[in-house]
């Protein structure tokens, strides 16, 4: 038996909100896998936790975040292929945003959402090895996707430590574990100490120091000034979460379950995360404009993957973003879009085949709230060998009625599940 673990990343809504984008929209595909599936509900970490993908994924993987986690941080850096220095570096995941200068009030956390990846490179080329003036300490600053970045904050001859707080209000850290918060004052955090040491001081000095630093090189930034005159926000902040200073110390995927993995990532974060569990990656280009070339790709990937490996996870980025956006429409035609060119054709490959799928998505992202939330996502799972429980659609509220009932943590999911399809009933 083989199998496709498909995620789709912040496709869930909340159904006391009103109708759901999984409910809105036309997806023949989703709902003839549904019909011939398994089905529950999943708190993707917990209940009362609105995770953000890294931990979520980890936990939907079958690892606790609580036991062995360190951060977004960390597999955002090794996703863009930064290796960190245990004990004298530390990893953050960074925003590109729009600020008033002058008052640090946030504009907008992702200076609208239309900041080119090559845009973002330019302007992290002009702060990328800069000196931070005090510690011999400096930055490492790589662009990824659109406003994604990667920051390094090291220093040559101190300790530092992860143990400092966002300088992004959206989210806090709790532990390592980062959670999304419902509503926030929209101002550049200082960074502070979360331990009374002298490393957390002296990493939250240097956190702070980065942060005027690129207030003032983006300030006048040659990108800014041409963003400015065609209309658009100027990237002139950055902003910090997710701090961590190593990598975790997971157990390869393949010798927990015995199973040999594959993975299909699109975000530097999903591709670190594939890369720490050791499985077999196909990094695909991110997703562009055009959605029929792009999950074309997507599946190719899976295809060679599912050649060589037991088990392939493919993560779709697609719903999460109009999610945050509030945009019904875009997240409507964004499952669509999935429907038709990844999932429909994914159901002519598997027909006649010993290959088992799980759908199931990282978080919610309902377009109600813009934000993750911890509302619980529809799961489903199918193999030819199993029986069905005849849910009619993939929505949450179909899930609700399947025989997999809820789980109440993600990581105990993959592990029955895979009880359940080698048990074949
Ligand atoms: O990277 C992203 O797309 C989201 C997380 O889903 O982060 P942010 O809210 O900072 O855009």
């Amino acid at each position: 038996m083989k199998l496709v673990y498909l995620v789709l990343d912040g496709v869930a809504d909340r159904p006391g909100d009103g109708p759901t984008s999984l409910e809105l929209s036309s997806h023949p595909a989703l709902d003839e896998l549904a019909k011939r599936s398994k089905a529950g509900l999943m708190y993707t970490i917990g209940k009362g936790v609105a995770p953000e993908s890294d931990a979520a994924v980890i936990s939907i993987l079958g690892y606790n975040p609580h036991e062995e986690y360190t951060g977004r941080g960390p597999l955002e850096a090794v996703g863009a292929g930064l290796s960190i220095r245990e004990g004298y570096e530390v990893a953050f995941r960074a925003n590109f945003a729009t600020i008033d200068p002058d008052t640090r009030r946030i504009v907008d956390r992702r200076c609208g959402r239309n900041l080119t990846s090559e845009e973002a490179r330019e302007l992290a080329r002009a702060l990328d090895g800069a000196e931070l003036g005090v510690y011999n300490a400096y930055a490492r600053v790589v662009a990824t996707v659109g406003h994604r970045a990667v920051v390094v904050i090291g220093s040559r001859d101190f300790r530092l430590s992860d143990a400092v707080e966002n300088t992004d209000p959206a989210y806090s850290k709790q532990g390592y574990v980062s959670v999304a918060k419902p509503t926030f004052e929209p101002f550049v955090a200082r960074a502070r100490p979360l331990e009374d040491t002298e490393e957390a001081r002296r990493t939250a000095e240097l956190v702070n120091a980065f942060t005027e630093l690129s207030i003032s090189v983006l300030r006048d930034h040659s990108v800014n000034v041409k963003r400015s005159k065609e209309g658009k926000l100027p990237a002139n902040a950055i902003l910090l979460r997710d701090s961590g200073g190593r990598l975790p110390r997971l157990q390869p995927i393949s010798e927990k379950f015995g199973l040999s993995f594959g993975a299909v990532a699109e975000m530097p974060v999903e591709i670190g995360i594939a890369r720490v569990l050791k499985m077999d990656v196909e990094a695909v280009p991110p997703p562009t404009g055009d959605k029929k070339s792009d999950y074309r790709v997507r599946l190719e990937a899976t295809k060679k993957l599912l050649e060589k490996s037991d088990a392939v996870y493919v993560h779709l980025k697609g719903p999460d973003e109009p999610g945050h956006d509030g945009d019904l429409k875009a997240k409507v035609e964004s499952v669509e879009a999935i429907d038709a060119y990844y999932v429909s054709p994914l159901l002519d490959l598997i027909e006649g085949e010993d290959i088992a799928v799980i759908v199931t998505a990282d978080h919610a992202t309902p377009y109600t709230r813009k934000s993750h939330t911890d509302d619980p996502v529809p799961l489903i799972l199918y193999s030819p060998n199993l029986h069905h429980d005849g849910v009619e659609r993939f929505t949450e509220k179909e899930c609700s009625k399947g025989s997999l009932g809820v789980f109440q943590h993600g990581w105990e999911m993959l592990p029955k599940i895979l009880e359940v399809l080698r048990g074949g009933r």
